[in-house]
């Protein structure tokens, strides 16, 4: 068997990472051949919830589980650690936008793109789960000149989760049936969800969904504004936000960055925009991606409607200001 990776989870103590701890340590993530270490970092007033985490995967008596790290100190959270799950953060409630996060958790990632510069692997693959989780990502990269920006991602997974699942309950098909479905821009209420290059199987045969759906007022209209607002609509059922679900998708975004896509599979990602698109350059804007040997590459060459085009420049414009906000923030500290 493989040696032992070392993985970091933040914000170990609270509800996300309550489901993607157990999700990791079952090796749903890195595969069901390789040993972890995982190191759970917090902050001082959650040692005594730490301590029952702790206590839980051990009795989870999960055989590649070889050892388990609790810490508050970023330093040692961050120790040889080939993957990190950033989700440590402040959580939006009701009413709230997420970049209304922003002051507050903006610091939390550079203290902690700090802490990877210093002492996590040079190849260590980053995602940013905590929001507003795309300028997050860009601060704590920023923050950690050491390691590739190329290994910082935001998560925007979740959002194309939701939207395959708005599209196969539509269709009446499995959802493993929906792929290449695309979340374009900002993880908040300006992305863009695209079903404009999304495929359907359908009798064997792989069709496009604007045709299998065959109304463009719905997928210009309700399905992405449910896409669009559906983290609000879970604080406003549970007055939590969105736990098992962002769990589950941050397995699914590190697993595919981990083991690559299938030939003629996309999937979105927050990335250091390229301009691509006409995004702007030099924010995290997610992208359709296809990876291969840990690599992610944007997805070239897709037709954008007059529509998409719209939207594009929307949330575009809204993380140049998140980043704008941010620098100032930061300034001012
Ligand atoms: N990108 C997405 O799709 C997505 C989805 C769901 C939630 N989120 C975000 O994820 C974050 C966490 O959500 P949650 O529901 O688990 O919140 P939570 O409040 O249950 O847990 C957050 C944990 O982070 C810890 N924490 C705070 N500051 C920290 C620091 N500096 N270092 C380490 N840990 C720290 C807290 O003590 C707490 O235990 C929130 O910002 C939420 O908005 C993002
Ligand atoms: O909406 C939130 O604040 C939590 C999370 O980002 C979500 O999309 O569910």
């Amino acid at each position: 068997m493989a040696e032992p990776i070392r993985v970091v989870v933040t914000g170990a103590a609270g509800q996300i990472a309550y489901s993607l701890l157990y999700m990791i340590a079952r090796g749903e993530v890195f595969g069901k051949d390789q040993p972890l270490i995982l190191h759970l970092l917090d902050i001082p007033p959650m040692v005594g919830v730490l301590e029952g985490v702790v206590m839980e995967l051990s009795d989870c008596a999960l055989p590649l589980l070889r050892k388990v790290v609790p810490t508050t100190d970023p330093l040692e959270g961050f120790k040889d650690v080939s993957a990190a799950f950033l989700v440590g953060a402040m959580p939006r409630k009701e009413g709230m936008e997420r970049k209304d996060l922003l002051s507050a958790n903006v610091k939390i990632f550079k203290v902690q793109g700090e802490a990877l510069d210093k002492v996590a692997k040079k190849d260590v693959k980053v995602l940013v789960v905590g929001n507003p989780a795309n300028t997050n990502a860009l601060v704590c990269a920023n923050y950690a000149p050491s390691i590739p920006r190329e290994n910082f991602s935001a998560m925007t997974r979740l959002d194309q989760n939701r939207a395959a699942a708005q599209i196969a309950s539509k269709l009446g098909v499995p959802i493993s049936n929906v792929k290449n479905l695309i979340i374009w821009g900002n993880h908040s209420s300006t992305q863009y969800p695209d079903a404009s290059h999304g495929k359907i199987l359908i009798n064997n045969e792989w069709k496009d969904v604007v045709d299998a759906v065959g109304d463009n007022a719905y997928l210009e209209g309700p399905f992405v504004e449910t896409v669009q607002k559906r983290g609000a609509a879970v604080i406003g059922a549970r007055k939590m936000s969105s736990a098992m679900s962002a769990a589950k998708a941050a397995c699914d975004h590190m697993h595919d960055w981990w083991n690559g896509t299938a030939p003629g599979k996309f999937v979105s990602m927050g990335v250091f925009s390229d301009g691509s698109y006409g995004s702007p350059k030099d924010v995290v804007f997610s992208f359709p991606v296809e990876i291969k040997n840990k690599q992610w590459k944007i997805v070239e060459n897709l037709g954008l409607s007059t529509f998409g085009r719209s939207k594009l420049d929307l949330t575009g414009k809204e993380l140049e200001e998140e980043k704008n906000e941010a620098m100032s923030v930061l300034d001012s500290n």
